[in-house]
């Protein structure tokens, strides 16, 4: 149960205009560990409180475990940091159909859809159902609007609706309400940002009512913590990715591919996506997150990857063991294979094209997707942002740039009578009406 990364394409001895090779690591060498140094320096300064988590005493969560014993279902509601992290984990280890496979359903209501939160609401019986509302700021509108709407239908159908509602918020509207009507809470570290916030109470406290093993999970998150402390770039996965993507940012790959050959690992990636954006993209630098799924994304953006812009670096990850396999019959180079067969060798088969391309890319590859291996992937990227952060030297931790739209919707909600909104078009722009 272990992740390697291979360098396909990037360490090889060829210099070409395309490529990365040892030299571009030499020449930055200075720099490489000067960004090690100021992430162990914020560590020790306690400013990396994501570091610092994965150490905490986890036995807190154990009695909210049996008390979720009684609830046949659990909702977590919450948005980007708050919610994405919990989500790649469940999804992760328990796969895309385990509501159809077991009696406890999990939901995720993780927008401002009413399609989505009726839907949600009409399938449950929300007596019988525990709700997690997670927010570090507590005022995140997604967040309290869904929250409100749900409290107010457990006010309506029990009066001991205080048992229904798990909150994770530190201030803000939601802490206060928690407060107001004593509900179960949690707080998370103030110095842990949202998107890295996954192993504090933001992601196991519901993970934990999930059937999650949380124990497995941290371990393997200490597990890469230890790799991830070694100064030796060629022993640290996250500091090596880090300097791969700085180096290749720096020769005009503004794009990072992430591309999991399993379904199970495609919530993994709308965290990564979170992460990766929020995290770099300052100051007129970034480095944009694609997700693609292998192998299907085969059939929809690999003529784009293979022959568009040279602007990207793809990762590939496989997982060696799936959880189930499929034997396939057939008369022609099919027969006798199977499923797990056929996907690893379409992954193998573009990683060689886009090798051939020129097309810099990395293999992670993980031996069996589990609590464990997911805890080392996660925490590995990670460290891999902070590292990055220190290389682009610009700060990975805040995101300033997201609270304009917010004070502007504020706005709106405040001044606009409640039908202009719907009607209201931005001015001086293109608008097709279908
Ligand atoms: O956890 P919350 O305070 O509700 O924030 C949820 C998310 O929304 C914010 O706008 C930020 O973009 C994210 O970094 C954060 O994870």
């Amino acid at each position: 149960m272990n992740i390697e990364l291979n360098y396909t394409n990037i360490m090889d001895e060829i210099i070409y205009e395309e490529g990365i090779s040892l030299l571009d690591f030499v020449n930055i060498k200075e720099k490489i560990n000067t960004a090690y140094d100021k992430v162990m320096q914020k560590c020790k300064n306690d400013e990396l409180g994501f570091m610092k988590i994965i150490y905490d005493d986890i036995l807190i969560y154990y009695e909210l475990k049996e008390y979720s014993k009684d609830f046949d279902n659990i909702v977590v509601i919450g948005m980007g940091g708050s919610i994405l992290g919990t989500q790649a984990i469940y999804e992760g280890v328990k796969g895309i159909h385990y509501n159809d496979l077991n009696d406890k359903k999990v939901y995720f209501l993780d927008n401002s859809d009413p399609e989505k939160t009726f839907e949600i609401l009409n399938i449950i019986n929300l007596k019988k159902t525990l709700v997690f509302a997670i927010s570090k700021s507590g005022n995140t509108a997604e967040t309290l609007a869904n929250f409100l709407i749900i409290e107010e239908k457990l006010k309506g159908i029990t009066k001991d609706y205080k048992k229904n509602i798990v909150v994770v918020a530190n201030t803000g509207e939601l802490k206060n309400i928690a407060d107001r009507e004593g509900y179960k809470f949690y707080r998370m570290p103030e110095n842990v940002g949202g998107r890295f916030s996954v192993f504090s109470a933001v992601g196991l406290a519901p993970l934990c009512c999930m059937d999650i093993d949380i124990e497995a999970l941290i371990e393997g998150a200490k597990e890469m913590d230890k790799l991830c402390r070694n100064k030796d770039i060629f022993k640290n996965p996250a500091l090596m990715n880090a300097t791969i993507h700085y180096i290749a940012y720096n020769k005009g790959k503004t794009i990072s591919v992430l591309m999991p050959y399993i379904e199970r690992l495609h919530k993994f990636g709308l965290w990564y996506r979170q992460l990766w954006a929020e995290s770099i993209g300052k100051n007129g630098i970034g480095q944009t997150p694609v997700i693609s799924l292998g192998a299907k994304d085969q059939h929809s953006q690999l003529q784009l990857y293979m022959d568009g812009l040279k602007n990207i670096i793809i990762t590939f990850i496989t997982v060696h063991k799936f959880k189930y396999d499929l034997k396939i019959r057939s008369s022609n180079y099919l027969n006798n294979r199977t499923l797990s067969t056929l996907i690893h060798s379409e992954q193998k088969g573009t990683e060689i094209s886009l090798t051939n391309n020129k097309i810099p890319n990395i293999s992670i590859n993980i031996d069996e997707l589990n609590e464990y291996t997911i805890g080392k992937l996660i925490y590995l990227y990670e460290m891999q942002t902070a590292f990055m952060g220190e290389l682009l030297e610009i700060n990975a931790f805040n995101q300033p740039a997201v609270e304009g739209g917010k004070i502007i919707t504020r706005k709106l909600l405040e001044e606009c009578p409640v039908d202009e909104i719907k009607e209201s078009k931005p001015t001086k722009k293109y608008c097709i009406e279908i």
